[in-house]
């Protein structure tokens, strides 16, 4: 069975700070609502990277408490900072996180042996497994078929959230890697991934848009291939819709919509003017109710 995760969002009061009860709100809306396999917690949907040590930690905690085993949960320690990731990746093993993340290190255009060096450090001295997130649009850094080779000689790092439009390399990269656990990234992209042979997959829409994915997922599953499509071309219309309304501020408006308290995106990220409000409630109204 393929599984389904949202990557979750952190509720940000007006000023910045970290709201917890919103975060709370979400996950139960995941785990009540929508039906997820799991949540990534601390990705870029998380809003991390632009967090400190202690409020990352306050969302691993929080998410971990309020999801108390029902579903799994990824906990993306990634960071420019190798100490703070390696810190975070022990704070979410001793929680008890079952498995981590790392986005590849960005900015300083990493040699492949320093991004090799970054992730055995990372889970060195830590009992726990690792899913490489590769997002070259957003990172600049690509990895190739062989460098990926080169991080799995390390046994616990068992697998890729794909984020990356490049299916040439998503076939490669599954073929070659029959046993790893590899999770689509694109939600407007999941049926050409899932034809690929995914895993599953983690996005952000998930957190609105579960039933359809899910729907869709199982229709081609069955086989179901027009049904599959259609459903896709529904879904992309309702994330089209959102990016045209700026996306990170826009799902939580819609969220809000719906009644959970998801909050303000964090600056230098937009906070709402009245017409996104106007254009999430519209979304809302006819993509989601
Ligand atoms: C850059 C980004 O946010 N990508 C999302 C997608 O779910 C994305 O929002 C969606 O496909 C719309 O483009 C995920 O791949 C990554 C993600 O959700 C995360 O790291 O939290």
């Amino acid at each position: 069975m393929k599984k389904l995760y949202s990557a979750l969002m952190t509720a940000f009061n007006e000023d910045g700070t970290v709201n917890s009860q919103g975060i709370r709100e979400m996950v139960r809306y995941n785990i009540d609502v929508n039906h997820i396999d799991g949540l990534y917690v601390g990705g870029s949907t998380g809003e991390a990277f632009m967090l400190s040590t202690e409020e990352k930690k306050l969302i691993f905690k929080t998410a971990f408490d309020e999801a108390n085993g029902a579903i799994d949960l990824i906990a993306q320690v990634g960071s420019l900072n190798l100490l703070e990731a390696k810190a975070l990746a022990k704070y979410v093993t001793d929680l008890g996180y079952k498995k981590i993340s790392a986005v590849t290190p960005f900015y300083y255009n990493f040699k492949f042996d320093e991004i090799k060096h970054y992730y055995d450090e990372i889970v060195k001295d830590v009992d726990n497994k690792l899913i490489i997130y590769s997002i070259p649009a957003l990172t600049g850094v690509a990895l190739t078929t062989d460098q990926f080779a080169e991080l799995f000689e390390n046994p616990k790092i068992i697998g890729i959230k794909y984020t990356n439009a490049d299916f040439y390399l998503l076939e490669r990269v599954r073929n070659r890697f029959p046993d790893k656990l590899i999770l689509s990234g694109f939600d407007e992209m999941l049926l050409p991934a899932l034809a690929l042979n995914v895993d599953g997959a983690i996005g952000s829409t998930y957190n609105l848009n579960a039933k359809r994915a899910k729907a869709e997922m199982n229709a081609f599953e069955a086989g179901d291939i027009a049904k599959a499509r259609q459903l896709q071309k529904d879904s992309n219309d309702l994330i089209t819709a959102l990016i045209q309304n700026d996306i990170y501020p826009s799902l939580k408006l819609v969220m809000e919509e719906m009644g959970i308290h998801a909050g303000y995106t964090k600056e230098p990220m937009s906070h709402p003017t009245p017409e996104m409000k106007a254009g999430a409630k519209e979304i809302y109204q006819k993509y989601l109710k």
